[in-house]
Formats: C-alpha cells, structure tokens, sequence
C-alpha cells in the first residue's frame, strides 16, 4: 500500500444492499454503480449467502453491494445455516437502499418491505431511492418522494435513474457516508469472499459424504486451495481442492472404482456451487492422504477446525 496515511484514515468500506420488490431496478441501479465491474451478477435465492452483486471501488471508499436472499425451508443443517445468515442480512450490513420505482405507485408490497425494514432501522440506516426517473417528469418524482417518505422513517431520500446515469454519485456519496472508516476491505477485481469458500468446501464435503457416511463419518476435510474467475471470462469460476483423508484404503473409497465415485461427487457439488455462485464452474478435486489430520493441531487448523 503506497498511500498516505491521512488517505487511509479517510478511506470509508462497507456493506449495502437493495431490497425492493421485484422490478423495482435493484439489479439495474447496482450494475449502473459499479460499472464495469460486476463481481456475480445473478443468484439463486434458495443458495446464495451474502452474494456479492458487485463493488464499487473509488479511491475514497470500497461499497460492497450484497443481495438480500430470499428465505427458504431448510433440508439440511447447512440449509439451516444459510437461512440463518439470510435472516441476518439486513442487519448486517451498513446500510440499506429501499428501492421504489417512480412510475408505478407506491403498494402494499412496498409497505411490507418497509415495515420488516422497520425493525432494523434503529440500527442500520435505510435510504429511500426512488428509482427510474427517467421515465417521469419532475412533478411525478417530487410526488412519489412525498409517497415514499411516509412509508417509513428514512435516514436518506433520493431519486435516481440507472439508465440516464442520473445522481448514481449523490447516491453512492450518501452510502459511502454510512460506511465506517475502514481500508478496502476487497482487492480491487476480488470476486469472492472467505465465507463463499469455506461454503464451497462444505458443500464438497457433504456430497463426499453422501452414501459413505458410515464408512468414513469424520475422516474427511476439504480446503479451498483456489477460487478465481478464470482469465478473460467473466461467466466461470475455476475452484480447486484438496479433499483430505486419513488413509489410504478411505482414499479408495473416496475415489470409487476408475475413480467413478469421485466424477459423482465433484459433478453433484458442481451443480450446487453453480447455484451458490451464480455462475458456471469448473471443479477440480484432488483426493490427498493426509495421515491422522483429526489429532494433528497444526493440520486441523488448516483445515479450518
Ligand atoms: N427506464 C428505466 N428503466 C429501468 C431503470 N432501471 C431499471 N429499469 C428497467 O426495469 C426493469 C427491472 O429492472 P431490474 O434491475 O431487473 O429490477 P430488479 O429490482 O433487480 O428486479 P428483480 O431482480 O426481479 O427483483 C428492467 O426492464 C430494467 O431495464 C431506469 O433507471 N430507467
């Protein structure tokens, strides 16, 4: 880092999401300020943990913008630690936009979201942008802020359009203000975050496990050694692990007869890491014996226990 250091302590990172029924210009609004640099652009509601919609990075501040996934019955322990999480969502991050068109009048499913919202304004800030501007004159947008503004209490209001690129700056400018003072909190190009892998690996482990539970219940563990869009395509991600186990003979059962079982494995938690990321993937599993990884502190630190 070769800033100084009056620079760094300016520098503001956070998290914000948009929520709003659908429609409303959530997906348009975040693409409009990020540019170029879309990190995942779409998710599957019923997978995604705090997908990253993409980052803003500007020399003052880093805005993470993530997507307030939709709630699901959970099946398994893991789907009940995603639901969990997703619960949390609005509260977790800095700040939240509650996004309402301008050209369509404000309804009882903007009123539902605005009082969930409610519950959490005491903690995180709620603006209120009006969305698609360019669509309305003048009169209609000074209405609908009059309309939105007795939804709820709003820390902010503001009306954008995503498409004539009309106030995207005031917009960020009133996000970033709620973001604490902090460094980047991501690589400028970074496109996954640490909690997405160690969900890649436990989505690997569980379809390793699934029908050779019995045999090896706790002898497997998965790092994520790589996980990087692969070069020059913006739609795969390439993921490389190691699937450890602490015999040999577990090696075999691992990898089935001609490694068959092994192809299942990768193919099954491909599709799931396909739905968690939103995006295609390439999956390389590499089986490794590492002996008694379960009483070794250093290895089990490494593998993340
Ligand atoms: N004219 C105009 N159209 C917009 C603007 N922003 C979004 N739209 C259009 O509105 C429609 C919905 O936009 P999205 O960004 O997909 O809305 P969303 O809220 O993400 O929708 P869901 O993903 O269904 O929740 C699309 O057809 C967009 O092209 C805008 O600023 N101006």
């Amino acid at each position: 880092m070769t800033s100084a250091p009056e620079e760094t302590e300016q520098h503001r990172s956070g998290f914000a999401c948009f929520v709003g029924r659908p429609n409303a210009g959530k997906s348009t609004l975040t693409n409009a300020l990020v540019g170029s640099k879309i990190a995942i652009t779409s998710s599957k509601p019923q997978t995604t943990r705090h997908a990253i919609r993409g980052i803003v990075h500007r020399p003052d501040a880093q805005l993470v913008i993530v997507d307030t996934p939709g709630l699901h019955r959970p099946r398994t322990l893991l789907g009940q630690r995603l639901n969990d999480v997703v619960t949390n969502t609005w509260s977790e991050v800095d700040v939240v936009g509650l996004c309402v068109p301008a050209d369509e009048k404000i309804g009882p499913g903007d009123r539902f979201i605005a009082t969930e919202l409610g519950k959490i304004a005491s903690k995180t800030p709620v603006i209120g942008v009006v969305t698609k501007t360019d669509l309305v004159d003048q009169q209609r947008v000074a209405e609908q802020l009059l309309a939105l503004q007795e939804v709820m209490a709003f820390a902010d209001l503001v009306p954008v359009s995503a498409q004539a690129q009309y106030q995207l700056d005031v917009l960020a400018d009133l996000l970033v203000a709620r973001m604490p003072v902090g460094p980047p909190l991501y690589p400028d190009g970074e496109l996954t975050e640490e909690p997405e892998t160690k969900l890649v690996g436990e989505l690997v482990r569980e379809a390793a496990l699934e029908g050779v539970r019995d045999e090896l219940p706790h002898s497997i563990a998965v790092t994520v050694e790589e996980m990087h869009p692969r070069e020059g395509r913006d739609d795969l991600v390439d993921i490389y692990v190691n699937l450890h186990v602490e015999r040999q003979s577990q090696k075999a059962i691992v990898l089935g007869p001609k490694g068959a079982r092994l192809r299942e494995v990768g193919s099954n938690a491909r599709r799931q890491i396909q739905a968690l990321l939103g995006s295609k993937v390439y999956l390389d599993i590499h089986v490794k014996v590492s002996k008694e990884w379960q009483r070794d502190p250093k290895q089990l630190r490494r593998l993340g226990f």
